[in-house]
């Protein structure tokens, strides 16, 4: 065994642990990652990237079939499924240099590709290494759950780690779970022409407010996915030429199944117990400065029990490097984290939802609603199906919720007001350019305001005042 000392162990190189690594090495300080699989991690590899990837083909497909509304002929696309998983791979390969072990070690960072496990507290065995670290940082993410349904485990299944690799376009697709991953995989192969199934247990994408799912569904189902929702999955069988859910008293049948319903913290194999570091079944237990129950050792990104997002595990990253590095205070701030999924439309969330705030805020909240078809953009693209909800108290905005095209972008700027602690004057106040769908944010600043400026007495009496005094 050879022993080794560092300041910074960072333990899984995904997209927390890359973030951790990088910012420290680059203030100087002697660290050590550990990642026994591909740099990059989930988000890289098997998530986000080939996730967006795929969606851009299915993009071009669904265009293609509705040109005509614009002039141009439409016409059924030829899809061959084995290059649109090339685009796929090609997408991962041009961005894996940012993550590469070659990159990293050009940071000052030493990459040991071996797997870590606390020996003790302090000390991390990979490999033939033992190390000791001043301070610890665990971003092992996350990997598919893998739900006890009988009969799954007899069956070929897909997940989001697998998908990528298939080179036959699936005849039907069906789909476990109407979560963010099942509706964007749904939605991307109806329209590389594959009838799919989902079938969900709950509510599909329950962590959105209703109105603004519906919208997503509704298109969903418009363009052909069969949804159940509330349907629970009883069994699964296979047959000579197919696969078969029983959920709901019904029977799908289907050429591949996905399995998307939610992930498990990777834990195992990590000597937890030995490093006196606390977990429940949702994750590693942290308090608000994601540290754990051995105060040298913290933990980020999906497997800190959280909201799971790359954006996120790069926030957490960002405040342990300042904690850890400093001495600073910090504390996860969870109003300020904004989430969206790339369906079409897309649908997308900042703070407080309409039914939180009015929990929270009771009379004191005010929702402005702002409705797509007013975007002139969004109407010469014949994208006008859309909503935005802007969740206001005393002037100030508490949450945002946006459904439609473009969500994702938009959600941004809404992100950055709760952040900053913006104004609703503040946005009402910015120039942005026309036409774009980016107005949208402004005009709804705008509706807050209208009523109290042109269906307001004492406004109109004064303005009235004022015109006599001007030369
Ligand atoms: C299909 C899909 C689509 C997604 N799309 C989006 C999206 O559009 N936007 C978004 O923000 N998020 C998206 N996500 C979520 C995002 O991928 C994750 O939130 C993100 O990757 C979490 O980063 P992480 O660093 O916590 O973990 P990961 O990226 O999973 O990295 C963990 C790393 O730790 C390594 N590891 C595990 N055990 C050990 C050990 N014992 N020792 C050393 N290393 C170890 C693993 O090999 C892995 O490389 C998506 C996820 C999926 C599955
Ligand atoms: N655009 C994005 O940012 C993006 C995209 C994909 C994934 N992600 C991340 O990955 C996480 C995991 O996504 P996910 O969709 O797998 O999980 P999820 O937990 O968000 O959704 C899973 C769904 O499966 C359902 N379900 C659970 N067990 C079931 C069963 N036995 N039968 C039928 N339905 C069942 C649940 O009710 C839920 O609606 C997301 O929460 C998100 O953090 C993000």
């Amino acid at each position: 065994m050879q022993r080794r000392k560092t300041d910074l162990l960072v333990i899984g190189a995904g997209s927390g642990g890359l973030s951790v690594a990088a910012g420290a090495a680059q203030m100087g300080v002697r660290v050590i990652l550990l990642e026994p699989g591909e740099m990059g991690g989930d988000c890289l590899n098997h998530g986000c990237v080939p996730s967006k990837a795929l969606i851009a083909s299915a993009q071009r497909a669904f265009r293609m079939s509705h040109a005509s509304a614009f002039g141009v002929a439409s016409v059924e696309p030829q899809v061959d499924y084995a290059a649109v998983q090339d685009h796929v791979a090609e997408s991962i390969a041009r961005i894996a240099p940012m993550d590469s072990q070659e990159r990293f070690e050009g940071f000052g960072v030493e990459v040991i590709r071996e797997a870590g496990r606390f020996l003790s507290p302090t000390e991390v065995q990979a490999g033939a290494h033992v190390i000791t670290a001043r301070r610890i940082v665990i971003a092992t993410g996350s990997r598919p759950r893998i739900p006890p349904i009988p009969g799954l485990s007899d069956v070929p299944y897909l997940t989001n780690e697998t998908l990528w690799q298939l080179r036959e376009r699936p005849r039907h697709l069906l789909v476990i779970g109407g979560g963010p991953i099942g509706l964007e995989m749904a939605q991307a192969h109806r329209r590389l022409g594959c009838d799919v199934t989902v079938i969900e247990a709950g509510r599909a994408l329950s962590r959105e407010d209703p109105e603004m799912a519906a919208v997503v569904l509704e298109e969903l189902r418009t363009e052909g996915v069969a949804l159940h929702e509330e349907h629970a999955v009883e069994k699964v069988t296979q047959t000579a030429d197919s696969i078969e859910v029983t959920a709901g008293g019904l029977r799908h049948s289907g050429s591949h199944l996905l399995v998307a319903v939610g992930r498990a913290p990777v834990l195992d194999a990590l000597g937890l117990g030995k490093g006196k570091v606390d977990t429940t079944a949702a994750g590693i237990t942290v308090d608000e400065g994601l540290r754990t129950s051995n105060r040298r050792v913290y933990a980020i990104g999906d497997v800190a029990g959280g909201p799971q997002f790359t954006h996120v595990a790069g926030y957490h990253a960002g405040l342990v490097v300042r904690n850890a590095l400093f001495g600073l205070p910090v504390k996860v701030k969870p109003q300020i984290l904004p989430r969206a999924t790339y369906t079409s439309p897309e649908i997308a969330q900042v703070g407080l939802t309409e039914a939180e705030a009015r929990h929270q805020y009771g009379d004191k909240v005010e929702i402005v609603r702002l409705p797509y078809q007013h975007n002139d953009r969004a109407i010469a693209q014949r994208q006008s199906a859309g909503l935005l909800k802007v969740m206001v108290v005393k002037g100030r905005p508490v949450g945002a919720s946006i459904v439609g095209q473009q969500a994702g972008e938009l959600i941004g700027l809404w992100a950055l007001a709760l952040s900053a602690r913006l104004k609703m004057s503040d946005i009402a106040g910015m120039v942005v350019p026309y036409p774009t769908i980016g107005e949208l944010n402004k005009r709804l600043a705008g509706t807050y305001f209208s009523p109290r400026l042109f269906e307001n007495e004492t406004v109109k009496k004064v303005t009235r005042a004022v015109q006599r005094w001007l030369p």
